[in-house]
């Protein structure tokens, strides 16, 4: 059964600097919440403190209303935490994932059984008598997921469990972490850098910067309304644009429309619009007139830069690219749903 997390006034210093703050945070048993922040922002600090590896310097943090301060054994029993090396020891595979079961004195035969099993979930069995230290990155995240949940944990805490993997294997591990945990109610808490990560798995997501919640939500609360520029440029929006709102909710930039309008009052505002978002449309058309700087390849579609007023970053289908040619004018729109607008901060 997973447990619930609460965290209470959580501050954590790093000698005299604070490195984490968290007034108030409430983690569902069974929920799957992600952290995502850039490099820095606390991730590995707070899964330390959920993991009861240090005390936060003030605050409170609670699993099934257990204070982690109490430091019990049987506490800790129920947090499984896979840090960001795979960190296995210089022995087999199989014995790399019994060690935890053995020194639970779980019975020999039962140890052999158990870790199969939790291999078998992670498609890795086929490793079990190999040396772990001789294992790709890939099959040592693999194992290191299979000794956590073996523990048969209240908590799982992934830190970057992908690090290091290509993006093919990235998304084959998610899918088969996905698989291992479905019939499961651990609470999972996943941190993570990259946001196709931390939006893929999560119920929801809490964003880090600088040791600060700036959001708490859904993936599809993130992606689509994030609070600020900060969260925006996170969760993968390529490009933020200085605009004003005009007196009718027209969104200009300098005096040209957008083609994007909102009932915020008129003033300074943002547009986040994702690369997918920016539509290029004829010279001679309403719209930002920009110039085609670069046209390069990506995936199933061309990434087209542009300057002129503002810098862009287009994402054009592969045949309208074909006409694009570095030098060429054209005008830019924003499609509505693939943009946002956002305070000026
Ligand atoms: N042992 C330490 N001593 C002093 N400062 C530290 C220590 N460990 C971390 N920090 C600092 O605390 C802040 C948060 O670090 P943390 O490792 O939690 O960030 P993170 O989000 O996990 O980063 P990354 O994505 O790079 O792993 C950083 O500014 C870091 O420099």
């Amino acid at each position: 059964m997973g447990a619930e997390l609460t965290l209470r006034g959580v501050r954590h210093r790093r000698g005299d600097r604070e490195v984490l703050r968290i007034d108030q945070l409430d983690i569902a048993a069974g929920e799957r919440l992600s952290v995502l922040g850039p490099n820095g922002a606390g991730k590995t600090t707070l899964l330390r403190l959920l993991a009861a590896v240090e005390p936060p310097s003030t605050g409170t943090i609670a699993i099934d209303g257990l204070g982690t301060a109490s430091g019990g054994v049987e506490l800790r029993r129920r947090v499984a935490y896979a840090t960001q090396r795979a960190g296995l020891l210089s022995t087999s595979v199989r014995r790399n994932v019994e060690l935890p079961l053995q020194w639970r004195k779980v019975p020999r035969r039962r140890r052999r059984d158990l870790a199969v099993e939790a291999l078998e979930r992670l498609r890795v069995a086929h490793l079990a008598d190999r040396p772990a230290r001789a294992l790709s990155g890939g099959e040592q995240q693999r194992v290191s997921l299979a000794r956590a949940l073996v523990l048969d944990p209240a908590v799982l805490l992934l830190d970057e469990p992908a690090a290091g993997l290509d993006a093919q294997s990235r998304a084959a591990f998610f899918a088969d972490l996905d698989q291992a945990l479905a019939d499961r109610s651990v609470t999972v808490v996943q941190v993570s850098h990259r946001a196709e990560e931390a939006l893929g798995l999560a119920d929801r997501v809490v964003v880090l910067l600088a040791g600060q919640v700036h959001q708490i939500g859904t993936p599809e609360t993130l992606n689509r309304h994030p609070v600020d520029a900060g969260v925006a440029a996170l969760v993968g929006y390529e490009n933020l644009v200085e605009a004003e709102v005009g007196p009718d909710g027209t969104v200009l930039v300098g005096a040209t429309p957008t083609g994007l309008t909102c009932d915020r009052p008129a003033g300074p505002v943002t547009v986040a619009a994702f690369a997918s978002g920016v539509r290029l449309v004829p010279a001679d058309w309403p719209g930002l007139p920009v110039r085609v700087a670069r046209v390069s390849p990506g995936p199933g579609h061309r990434t087209v830069a542009l300057s002129g007023a503002v810098s862009l970053l287009a994402h054009v289908p592969v045949r309208a690219a074909t006409s694009l040619l570095a030098g060429s004018r054209v005008r830019v729109v924003f499609d509505p749903a693939l943009s946002t607008i956002l305070p000026r901060s």
